[in-house]
């Protein structure tokens, strides 16, 4: 497997930072919390430790690194921290705001044309592409799963397999060689867990999948929405183990909330893989109670039997992934004849594009390029963009051009809606370019929110919502605090119509309208718009999830900004 320019790049400016920082500081590798990580958007020198002699890929990360950013303010977590990565230009070498800029090569017309003939030829001889998020409780085998498949798909070879499984075991975890190929940083081997949003891609026979492995512990959820917010399809792994499944999937396990949450970001087709199967003696009994726990749950969240599909596997002996040739394989093919889970994954129908709307390009992730300067990474969630197309930065008056645009693995000249990207940006002080920020055309701005009216759902939370409750706003990659208004109505589930005026309270499961208004951060701080527009006009735009103490309380959609 090849680094992709953007992941070489990064990774060396990780690594150069990472030396700089070892001089400077004691490391503090292992004893990192999940708020200390908050501090470093970009990079962390303990994001980027992979081996020497390792020739995979490794992982892209994405998304935020954060759990709980507090500081929105001023030169924020959110911002680019370059001097925490050991980035900060020098005082000689400012920003290059006047290399040349490239030129646009078509006319927005032209180009529209060309992203809808290669929709429509999408299923014939071009893959169709979907982004896939892997959810699941903590441990229960994503990154394995993930690790293994790259390796049975041909995308690890030998060498990293073997340096994997050399070093985990040097380190006393060897039954985390395969996820290391995507848990590539020093602290998440370390402690065994993923915590940042890691971004491969891999093709199937008809599907070409960018993966986003997702943390399964609780206490990296917002990255967990961060990567479900750019993704099409959902990767369910549960883990078979007697007493593991029921415990992922009780009251504050991760397989529910995953699932609640990726369906209030939009996505409705989900493959589970019932996973360890190895460890319950491949028991079809086993496998057919745990499908039969999530189809009654999938049922009550609003999924589609026909969207969702089950495949019994085992991740770490490589069992029903791509095939079922190995002698371990024998028990299950005793009564299993299904799909492996690539054939389900290669059936993954994408989302309709909105290629037709203004761009819309939330960033979930910014990092240095060691040649090409500032880099973005975010999923495109309307229109188009082109190599040299000059786009607007929300919030903020700056602008920047694009030098150049890498989508699979590929440079290309230009991308579409449903499109995970990474853009190379020119003419811009990095300093503008925050996770969170939207990019958009000059003369289509998207639209900037410090109070807006929604239509939320308050989830299965303990303490009913009342007016002037405070919660933390989770859009794409963003979270800011904020504070629930009014609560204008109840309205019924199923209509929408207006059932009550005015409630006191909102408890669990009622569906109502509400205002929300930002709050700057901490006492006297002053509340910083967001880019966000109505669901009415852009879905993904529109989508948000309200948190409190750690919890989801409830997911809205946008109604009406108010400016
Ligand atoms: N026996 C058995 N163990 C497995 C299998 N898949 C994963 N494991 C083990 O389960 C443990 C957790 O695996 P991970 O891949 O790190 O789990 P995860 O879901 O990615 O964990 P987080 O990302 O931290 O939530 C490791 O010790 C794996 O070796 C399997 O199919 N069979």
């Amino acid at each position: 497997m090849f680094l992709i320019p953007a992941a070489k790049e990064r990774e060396k400016a990780q690594k150069a930072a990472a030396q700089k920082k070892a001089s400077q500081t004691p490391s503090t590798s292992g004893h990192s919390t999940p708020t200390a990580r908050a501090m470093s958007p970009i990079g962390t020198p303990t994001k980027s430790s992979k081996k020497a002699g390792s020739n995979s890929q490794g992982a892209r990360k994405s998304g935020t690194t954060i759990p709980s950013r507090k500081n929105s303010e001023g030169l924020s977590s959110m911002l680019l921290d370059l001097s925490a990565a050991g980035l900060q230009p020098r005082e000689d070498e400012s920003p290059r705001v006047d290399e040349p800029t490239p030129r646009v090569a078509m006319e927005r017309e032209k180009l529209l044309e060309e992203a809808r003939r290669e929709l429509q030829a999408s299923g014939q001889d071009v893959k169709k592409g979907v982004s896939l998020v892997v959810i699941g409780h903590v441990d229960a085998g994503k990154s394995t799963l993930m690790g293994r498949l790259l390796y049975e798909l041909g995308r690890v070879n030998e060498k990293s397999r073997h340096a994997n499984e050399r070093e985990s075991s040097r380190a006393g975890k060897s039954s985390f060689s395969w996820a290391w190929e995507l848990d590539g940083t020093k602290e998440e081997r370390e402690r065994g867990i993923t915590m940042d949003i890691a971004m491969q891609s891999l093709s199937t026979a008809h599907r070409q999948i960018t993966i986003l492995d997702a943390p399964g512990h609780k206490d990296f959820i917002p990255n967990m929405i961060s990567g479900a917010s750019q993704a099409d399809c959902a990767l369910l792994v549960v883990d078979a183990t007697t007493g593991e499944f029921e415990a992922g999937f009780e009251r504050g396990g991760q397989t529910r909330e995953h699932l609640v949450l990726v369906r209030s970001l939009g996505v409705s087709q989900v493959v589970v893989a019932v996973n360890k199967l190895d460890q319950v003696n491949w028991e079809q009994a086993r496998y057919e109670e745990v499908r039969e726990h999530l189809k009654i749950f999938f049922g009550q969240s609003g999924f589609q039997s026909s969207k969702t599909s089950f495949v019994p596997v085992s991740a770490m002996l490589g069992v029903n992934l791509v095939e079922r040739k190995s002698p371990e394989a024998s028990f299950l093919d005793q009564w299993y004849r299904g799909p492996t889970l690539v054939d389900l994954l290669d059936k993954l129908e994408p989302p309709v594009r909105d290629i037709e709307s203004p761009l819309r390009l939330p960033i979930s992730n910014v990092f240095k390029g060691q040649s090409s300067g500032i880099c973005v990474t975010g999923r495109i969630c309307g229109g188009t963009v082109q190599v040299g197309e000059r786009l607007r930065v929300l919030p903020g008056d700056e602008t920047a051009v694009v030098k150049s645009i890498d989508l699979d693995e590929r440079s290309v000249s230009w991308a579409a809606a449903g499109s995970n990207v990474t853009l190379y940006l020119t003419a811009i002080d990095p300093i503008h370019l925050n996770i969170g920020s939207v990019l958009c055309p000059l003369n289509d701005l998207v639209p900037l929110a410090i109070c807006f009216n929604a239509r939320i759902i308050v989830f299965d939370t303990q303490l009913p919502i009342i007016s002037g409750a405070s919660v933390e706003l989770f859009h794409h990659s963003r979270d800011v605090p904020a504070t629930i208004s009014k609560l204008i109505a109840n309205l019924d589930r199923a209509t929408g119509s207006v059932t009550k005026k005015n409630p006191r309270v909102l408890t669990k499961g009622t569906s109502a309208e509400i205002e929300i208004t930002l709050r700057g951060d901490g006492p006297g701080g002053v509340a910083k718009p967001i880019p966000i527009e109505p669901f009415a006009v852009n879905k993904d735009m529109g989508r948000f999830l309200l948190r409190r103490g750690g919890e989801t309380i409830a997911a809205g959609i946008a109604l009406e900004i108010r400016h």
